[in-house]
């Protein structure tokens, strides 16, 4: 199967940050950035894959500045590196402040990717060829984050055979 560039699965989205998008301290609500990061990346995913692909786990998202209703709001996302059918996509956020032009990373993310066949089973992707500085970065160090989310998964999959429905069967 051949590689594919990181520059092939890149997304690069801007918006502006409305009223409903905000919290209570008048910054970007946390939970609407995660719900775009989404988005983007799962554009991403089937960028790289050509395939229909499903989030399988938001492995991390870092929360590094505030984004204020002056500031646009850019999305960019690639794929790092894959596995045998899993992928892994960078997210990063950039506000910019529209009066100064002042720009912040303002978050970024990780997340975990799997295409499906027809079938809806895991199907085999291609592999990443890095070529930027921050490409070559990331697809060194996954390898590495995708041990750790192996282990997290055994730990989840553990703790969820140990959970009850009790309270909620009685409740229903
Ligand atoms: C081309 C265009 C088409 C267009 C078409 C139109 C469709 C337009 C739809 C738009 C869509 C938008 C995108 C929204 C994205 C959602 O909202 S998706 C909704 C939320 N996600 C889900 O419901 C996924 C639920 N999970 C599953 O269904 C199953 O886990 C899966 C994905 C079928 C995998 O099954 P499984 O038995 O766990 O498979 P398994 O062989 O153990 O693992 C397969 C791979 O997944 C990895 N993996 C599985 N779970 C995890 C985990 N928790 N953490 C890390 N890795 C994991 C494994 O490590 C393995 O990796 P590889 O070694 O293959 O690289």
């Amino acid at each position: 199967m051949e590689s594919k560039y990181c520059r092939e699965s890149r997304v690069i989205r801007t918006s502006r940050i409305f009223p409903n998008d905000m919290n209570n301290h008048n910054t970007l609500f946390g939970g609407r950035l995660i719900s775009d990061v989404d988005q983007v990346a799962s554009i991403s995913a089937a960028r790289h894959s050509r395939r229909e692909c499903v989030t399988v786990s938001i492995d991390s998202v870092e929360f590094l500045h505030p984004v204020r209703p002056i500031d646009s709001v850019c999305f960019e996302s690639y794929v790092t590196w894959t596995g045998t059918s899993s992928m892994e996509v960078f997210v990063k956020i950039i506000a910019e402040d529209l009066k100064s032009g002042e720009c912040k990373i303002a978050a970024t993310a990780l997340l975990t990717f799997v295409a499906l066949g027809q079938d809806k089973r895991p199907i085999k992707v291609p592999s990443v060829m890095p070529e930027t500085e921050e490409e070559i970065k990331l697809h060194e160090t996954a390898p590495e984050r995708a041990k750790i989310r192996n282990q997290k998964r055994q730990i989840s999959k553990d703790l969820a055979g140990f959970l009850t429905m009790k309270t909620f069967n009685e409740m229903n």
